[in-house]
């Protein structure tokens, strides 16, 4: 029988009750002090889970370093979300070991993955296979991983895709807008694809307000993801108040 991983299980276990929220710290956006910061509080709001990737390279000791501050100051799953084979840190407890379907460039498919993951086994990461999808309008992650963004009006497609990859042995899917979309995936689309799939549904890219979060996990995501909103929240207490109203609507949906 497939045994789920340390994470994994926490995940699927707090899903039997609650749907889950996750923030997302970009190394080449927040210090190590700040990270630490973010996290303590995140933990004392009711995250569930801190992402550290980012789509411009965090790698090495700048990734290392954020990783953990955000370790020495919760307890908090610490889950890696690499824009490349680089963005692999043996301070994390595991890794969106994720392939990105809908690029047209094989290296975010199946190439960055070979070439991490001799890193992850010898680094002990805990791998969660999960299939990423871009969404438009995509922003900087869409650009960079040449991806061929899925039209907000074909909900078909993006679910074609979830069921691919869930068919291919991904544990997860996960819908992305991109950091800092005008708008979220559309809730039409989240809703057609958390139908056909069975594995969690992940939903990140502009969301950052109550009725944001509250909508996308009324439409069906299990765990909604939120980078932006908290890194550019100006201090410690605005980003405490914003993630205390999108926890709350995250939160108010029951799974
Ligand atoms: C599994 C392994 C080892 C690698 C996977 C590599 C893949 C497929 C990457 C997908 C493409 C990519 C560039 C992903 C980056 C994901 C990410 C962290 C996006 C959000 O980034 P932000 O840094 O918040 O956005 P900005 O870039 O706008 O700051
Ligand atoms: O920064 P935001 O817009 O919250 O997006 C989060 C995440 O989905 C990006 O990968
Ligand atoms: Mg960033």
């Amino acid at each position: 029988m497939l045994k789920l991983g340390k994470v994994e299980a926490y995940i699927h276990e707090k899903l039997e009750r609650e749907k889950l929220h996750f923030v997302l710290l970009d190394p080449d956006d927040v210090s190590p002090d700040t990270a630490g910061k973010l996290a303590k509080m995140s933990e004392e709001v009711g995250v569930d889970a801190i992402m550290v990737g980012g789509s411009t390279g965090a790698e090495g000791e700048v990734l290392d370093n954020v990783v953990k501050a955000i370790k020495e100051n919760s307890s908090l799953p610490v889950i890696l979300f690499p824009g490349s084979h680089r963005g692999v840190s043996k301070y994390a407890d595991a890794i969106f070991f994720m392939s990105l379907l809908n690029s047209r460039n094989p290296f975010f498919i199946t190439g960055a993955q070979a070439l991490g993951a001799f890193t992850v086994k010898r680094y002990g990461l805990e791998p969660i296979p999960m299939a990423y999808l871009i969404i438009e309008p995509g922003e900087t992650v869409g650009w960079v991983s040449d991806a061929k963004p899925i039209p907000r009006h074909k909900p078909k497609i993006a679910a074609a895709y979830a069921l691919a990859g869930q068919y291919m042995g991904m544990r997860l899917v996960y819908l992305e807008a991109g950091s800092g979309a005008p708008q979220h995936v559309p809730n039409e689309m989240i809703k057609i694809v958390k139908a056909v799939i069975d594995v969690p549904l992940i939903v990140g890219g502009g969301i950052r307000s109550y009725e944001d979060a509250k909508e996308v996990a009324t439409a069906g995501a299990d765990i909604i993801v939120t980078g932006t909103a908290i890194e550019k929240a100006g201090s410690l207490e605005e980003a405490r108040k914003r993630l205390e109203n999108i926890i709350k609507g995250v939160k108010e949906v029951s799974p």
